[in-house]
């Protein structure tokens, strides 16, 4: 799969472990930074996530900050993005079986390392269930 992922500078440590373990999985990684710990403002590297998932150019976002609510808000915005932070694999299985996802938000801060790496495979490894969340999911838009 493309991936897309970004991150401020409380996500840079996660990120570089999630690129490393997605390419050693064969998937393609865009990655729009941060890359390393000065700080700067989530949105500047949530939005170029949100525009590769509504474009097509990725098949999933994967977006980083602190408590991972400033950069899940960012690439809400987008018209085509459901981003949903996750805290644990059961909210990541969720977030694709019910609500079909495009971008999975992580609280770097509030996780550990290894829990981050499973939200992930959880997330792009769950399918949507459609049915009556897709009747839901299509009243998202307002
Ligand atoms: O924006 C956030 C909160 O929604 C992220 O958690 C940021 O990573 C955090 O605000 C950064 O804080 P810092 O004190 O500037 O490192």
């Amino acid at each position: 799969m493309n991936i897309s992922i970004g991150n401020d500078h409380a996500g840079t440590d996660y990120k570089n472990a999630i690129i490393k373990k997605l390419e050693a999985e064969g998937h393609t990684v865009t990655n729009h930074g941060t890359d390393n710990d000065d700080s700067v403002d989530y949105p500047d590297f949530g939005h170029p996530v949100a525009n590769d998932v509504e474009e097509g150019k990725a098949d999933f976002g994967i977006v980083i900050c602190g408590s991972g609510n400033g950069i899940n808000m960012t690439v809400n915005k987008h018209a085509g993005i459901r981003s949903a932070l996750c805290w644990n694999t059961e909210l990541a299985a969720l977030a694709r079986q019910h609500n079909d996802a495009n971008v999975l938000a992580l609280p770097a801060r509030f996780i550990d390392q290894n829990l981050a790496l499973e939200c992930v495979d959880t997330f792009l490894n769950e399918k949507f269930e459609g049915g009556r969340h897709d009747r839901r999911v299509g009243k998202i838009p307002c």
